[in-house]
């Protein structure tokens, strides 16, 4: 695979990215201490959330389900918070946790990052595959405290087997791709002068260049099992993926007492 000149994640920050990595103090996995520097305890964490609990109601938390919200499920009870319900076999889109102060919603992966951007979640976690994209549509407005180091994948260029990628790219040739990742991969061929007809598409990708709909596709492969089952390989490495934490910036400031010892057990979970 080819490394790519620079990746989605590495163009210019804008000022909201900037906050948010601001946010991120530098260390994704690194957990704000409190001011004694102790690491609280699970006990305490429970404690310091119902201290801090206003009448606002719970805070709510979004999640999609499936990968994220299974990989979620130990973060959570590693802050001694459990979920009796899945969604996978109940059709309840609110789900109660141990902790009344907080609840879930179940909501599309790709519609998490607008729930907390709204304000309709105080916070969410969501690929950084779907925030690039939310970026694009939606600049600023989420901060992205904790990479949680789940779901992880990477976003690849990939091919039909005997397709020549290195030529076509070479000689200057038109390629036609198909995605999900539109903002990702525009970024990525731009950035290495690649001539490009993206064509939108919401899943499946694998599929189109087997049927004469693309060239190339860019999605999301973890084991490779899907390209392999659809005779494709991976040209390049677009940029790994995992998912984030991210907070809607007005319950940070309004609800802080509450989230900040949740933000913090999410982020010493993930470092575990
Ligand atoms: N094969 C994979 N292995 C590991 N992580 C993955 C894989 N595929 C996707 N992911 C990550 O998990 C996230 C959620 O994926 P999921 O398949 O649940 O939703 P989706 O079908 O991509 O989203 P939507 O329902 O909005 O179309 C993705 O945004 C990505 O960050
Ligand atoms: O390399 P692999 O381990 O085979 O994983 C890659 C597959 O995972 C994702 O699909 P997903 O399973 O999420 O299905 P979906 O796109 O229909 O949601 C992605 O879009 C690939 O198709």
């Amino acid at each position: 695979m080819n490394t790519p000149a620079r990746p989605p994640g590495e163009r210019a920050p804008s000022h909201g990215e900037d906050v948010a990595q601001r946010q991120e103090g530098g260390s994704s996995s690194t957990p704000a201490r409190p001011p004694g520097g102790r690491v609280p305890s699970h006990g305490e964490d429970v404690a310091q959330r119902q201290e801090g609990r206003r009448s606002a109601g719970p805070l709510t938390l979004a999640l999609s389900k499936g990968r994220i919200f299974d990989e979620t499920m130990p973060l959570l009870a590693a802050a001694g918070v459990e979920v009796a319900e899945n969604p996978e076999s109940s059709r309840k889109l609110i789900l109660p946790t141990s902790d009344p102060g907080l609840r879930l919603i179940i909501v599309r992966a790709s519609d998490v990052p607008t729930y907390v951007q709204y304000g309709a979640a105080d916070f969410g976690i969501a690929g950084k595959d779907v925030l690039f994209e939310h970026a694009a549509q939606h600049p600023g407005g989420l901060y992205q405290p904790v990479d949680l180091n789940i779901a992880k994948c990477r976003l690849c260029v990939a091919v039909r087997q005997g397709f020549d990628y290195e030529a076509a790219v070479h000689q200057g040739s038109r390629l036609r791709v198909a995605t999900k990742y539109v903002q990702a991969a525009r970024e990525h061929f731009a950035a290495k002068g690649v001539y490009v007809d993206l064509i939108k598409l919401y899943g499946s990708m694998e599929l189109a260049p087997l049927v004469g709909l693309a060239d190339a596709i860019v999605d999301l492969v973890s084991t490779g099992g899907t390209l392999k089952a659809n005779n494709l390989v991976a040209v390049e490495e677009i940029v790994p993926i995992s998912s984030r934490l991210i907070v809607n910036q007005a319950s940070l400031k309004t609800r802080a007492a509450e989230l900040q010892p949740l933000i913090d057990a999410f982020a010493r979970a993930s470092a575990a």
